[in-house]
């Protein structure tokens, strides 16, 4: 049972300070996290740069490493362990910052801050000059170390451990002091200085109960379970070892029993778990290493131990001056009183100096100054060491508080402020992204829907000049060639008949007019295509020309210099298409490769086949059948005679008829030979038509200067909805990436907005952690 109920109030108290600010903490270290992985993959944190304004220094108080303490904190540190963070400034940052672009001061951040001016340049600054995702990537560092700091508060707060360093002048009584607190002579002690090595008094329960002393060569990798560490020494030789060891160990561990074992011992009182730390006396040589060692973060309190007979030697004052700034609090016990004889005298002149040297440590010195004997404390019960004994336990708890939880909770409100702050810039700035973003969407859509509807203008006007092109030229080509075919007598009538002796010449002559005759008509034909691919290649271009047009007013279009070579290919590619398109129409002198081998035959001079002729004339030309027309009332003519012969005597009748056939016979010679080159001329132009009809002649000119007019007018029309479309794809991905974007602002206000109020309502759990008493 506890010998003193507050003792279990202060236990119980602390132990939930202790759980609630190691929870705060580590909530602090998750929204910390939280911050860091959204900058490195959502939203590069927007970091608050003072426009035009000098960023003030920041001092080493704002360093990680060590958290500011109070007296050099900015004043937004200090206000945030006091009261919230005023929603009013948040309110007023965020109605300050939409649309306005001017930043709050960077000086409002503390532990999060980004001090990026250069050392030897006081006045640099060099935030202007660094782009956000250099920014972005600081503060990722810093998110790093803050969290790291945040780690080492958690192990300090969790750590049960609290070290009371035990110092003073030279035989000034310090090891009996401790012997006297744990009711046991484990420390050696003379009239001689004895103590070289710091020498750390534990509890044995932290050595599984083992009574054992460890000799550590190397402190920092220390571990009593591993007894590589460590020798272990025996008590009868503690007194060599500590008064001449120093080389070999820097440290002793010394685990004891408070031979009361129960509650009242400092040692082991059921609260936290005690070290004394005995120190070498405070000479020339041993003042700056207790000085360090005194500032460890794990010394919560320092006991200055003064002989009553000598008062503060120099050394004692360094020491008392420099600790006061450190410690603020310095527990002094003047021991040796007992050998006083005028102890008020001695009292006053001591607390004079102490008030001297430590003013704040006078200012409590009914509970932190007292005028003891070790002495006597071992030689039985003294009242007045009881009454230090006790001090020392309140203090310790006190300390403790201050000295751990105290400055991890600081640094947990200092974070969550600048979490808060920072929380709030970020709505803000993403306020304001999305506000742009909206102003560029609606600019925007005018220009994309006209540039949809030109496209689709466009693409139909060049499909349109594409078919008609090919219409045109397929309807032009078969109506001409038909016409050709129908009238090539007309181009053999121009050949001069030189006379029957030259009637093989003629019909050569009569023969070549026509090829000649076809050829030129042929020609004719592609010089109409070449005319009607050159008018829609006119049209094409007067639409390229309104595409450039846009192109060129579109502010986010390629540079000039982009912009002209693309089209430079573009129109190269059309110019090759097109030069193709005019080597495949010079091509066209062979009209029909059956002309390359016609051949002159007899029948290509006697016109005999009425039937055939007539028939066949009939059906090609009407200045043909009127010559059959001719020669089938000759043919009737003669069948006339001979029914007429039938009808008359035998031989009246077959002289008659002899007679008339004779006629008939030399008129019809007469009359074949007379109308020789006008049956050369039929026939030959029968002969070919009907030939180039067989070929096919007429449909396949139609055709293949139909496909010539598509393959020269095609890449043009290609080129146009190929650079329409580039244009549309080009604007619809600048939409694509503002709407990505959009999103990825109003999810980062949202962010950035739940996040503040927790940062908020984690900074009020941090501060409501220090109210309570702890005594
Ligand atoms: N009269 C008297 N003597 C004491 C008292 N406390 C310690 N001494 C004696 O003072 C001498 C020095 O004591 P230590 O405990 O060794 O002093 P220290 O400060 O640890 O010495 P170093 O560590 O060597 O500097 C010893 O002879 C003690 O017996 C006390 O309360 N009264």
């Amino acid at each position: 049972m506890s010998l003193n109920p507050d003792h279990d109030v202060q236990q119980r108290v602390f132990a939930d300070k202790c759980r609630r600010l190691h929870s705060h903490l580590r909530g602090t270290k998750a929204l910390l996290r939280e911050i860091g992985d959204c900058n490195r993959t959502k939203w590069p944190v927007h970091y608050p740069l003072a426009q035009g304004a000098p960023l003030r220094r920041t001092g080493s108080a704002h360093s990680l490493a060590t958290p500011p303490a109070d007296t050099q904190m900015p004043p937004a540190v200090r206000h945030a362990l006091t009261s919230a963070l005023d929603d009013s400034r948040l309110a007023s940052s965020l109605s300050s910052n939409v649309g306005e672009g001017r930043l709050l001061e960077p000086g409002d951040l503390s532990v999060l801050r980004l001090d990026l001016r250069l050392s030897n340049r006081p006045d640099s600054d060099v935030m202007g000059s660094l782009e956000e995702s250099s920014i972005a990537r600081l503060f990722d560092e810093r998110l790093a170390q803050c969290e790291g700091h945040v780690d080492k508060l958690i192990a300090r707060v969790a750590d049960k451990a609290s070290k009371i360093l035990v110092t003073g002048d030279l035989n000034a009584g310090k090891s009996t002091l401790i012997n006297a607190l744990v009711r046991n002579e484990i420390l050696p002690f003379d009239q001689q200085p004895c103590t070289m090595l710091f020498c750390e008094v534990l509890d044995a329960s932290l050595n599984e109960g083992a009574e054992e002393i460890h000799a550590v060569p190397r402190i920092d990798a220390y571990d009593r379970r591993d007894p590589a560490t460590f020798v272990v020494v025996h008590a009868a030789d503690l007194e060599d070892i500590v008064a001449e060891n120093e080389e070999q160990y820097q440290q002793l561990k010394i685990y004891t029993r408070d031979r009361r074992g129960s509650q009242p011992s400092l040692l082991h009182n059921g609260v936290v778990d005690v070290a004394l730390i005995d120190s070498p006396g405070l000479n020339r040589d041993s003042l700056k290493t207790t000085q360090l060692f005194a500032r460890q973060e794990e010394i919560d309190v320092v006991v200055f131990v003064v002989n009553a007979e000598n008062h503060f030697t120099l050394s004692g004052q360094d020491f008392l001056l420099t600790a006061g700034n450190e410690k603020a609090h310095i527990f002094i016990v003047v021991n040796r009183f007992d050998a006083i004889r005028r102890k008020d005298r001695c009292e006053r002149m001591i607390l004079d100096q102490i008030r001297e040297l430590s003013p704040l440590t006078y200012e409590e010195r009914d509970d932190l100054v007292h005028f003891v004997s070790a002495h006597e404390q071992l030689a039985g019960a003294s009242d007045a060491f009881a009454r230090m004994e006790k001090s020392l336990r309140k203090f310790t708890l006190e300390q403790r508080f201050k000295s751990k939880l105290a400055p991890a909770q600081r640094y947990a409100a200092n974070v969550l402020a600048d979490i808060q702050f920072l929380a709030a810039e970020n709505v803000a700035a993403a306020t304001r992204r999305i506000q742009e973003i909206n102003a560029v969407l609606r600019e925007g859509m005018p220009r994309y829907e006209a540039l949809l509807h030109e496209r689709s203008e466009s693409v139909r006007c060049a499909d349109a000049v594409l078919d008609t092109s090919c219409l045109e030229v397929r309807r032009h080509t078969a109506t001409h060639l038909t016409n050709t075919a129908l009238h090539l007598q007309d181009a053999a009538e121009k050949v001069p008949y030189p006379g029957l002796l030259s009637l093989w010449t003629y019909a050569e002559n009569v023969l070549l007019a026509i090829v000649r005759h076809l050829e030129h008509e042929v020609a004719e034909c592609d010089r109409f295509a070449s005319f009607t691919i050159h008018h829609a290649r006119t049209q094409l271009d007067d639409l390229e020309r309104l595409r450039r047009r846009l192109d060129v007013a579109d502010p986010h279009s390629p540079s000039p210099a982009d912009a002209a070579e693309s089209d430079v290919a573009g129109a190269a590619a059309a110019e090759n298409a097109s030069s193709v398109s005019a080597s495949q129409l010079a091509t066209v002198g062979s009209i029909s490769n059956a002309l390359d081998t016609v051949q002159l035959d007899l029948a290509d001079f006697v016109d005999l086949d009425f039937a055939h002729n007539w028939a066949a004339l009939t059906s090609i030309s009407a200045s043909a059948s009127l010559s059959l027309l001719a020669t089938r009332s000759m043919a009737s003519n003669v069948l006339g005679l001979l029914r007429l012969s039938s009808t008359v005597g035998a031989t009246t009748g077959r002289r008659l008829l002899v007679a008339a056939a004779a006629l008939v016979g030399v008129g019809t010679v007469f009359y074949v030979v007379s109308d020789m080159d006008a049956t050369v001329r039929r026939k030959l132009s029968l002969r070919v038509a009907l030939m180039l009809d067989d070929e096919g002649f007429v449909h396949h000119h139609a055709e293949r200067l139909a496909t010539e007019t598509t393959r020269a007018v095609r890449p043009f029309v290609w080129h146009l909805q190929h650079t329409f479309q580039r244009m549309v794809e080009a604007e619809e991905h600048r939409r694509a990436d503002h709407l990505r974007s959009r999103r990825s602002a109003q999810d980062s206000q949202i962010y950035f907005d739940e996040l503040r109020i927790k940062a908020r309502d984690l900074a009020g759990a941090v501060r409501a952690v220090s109210s309570g008493t702890m005594c």
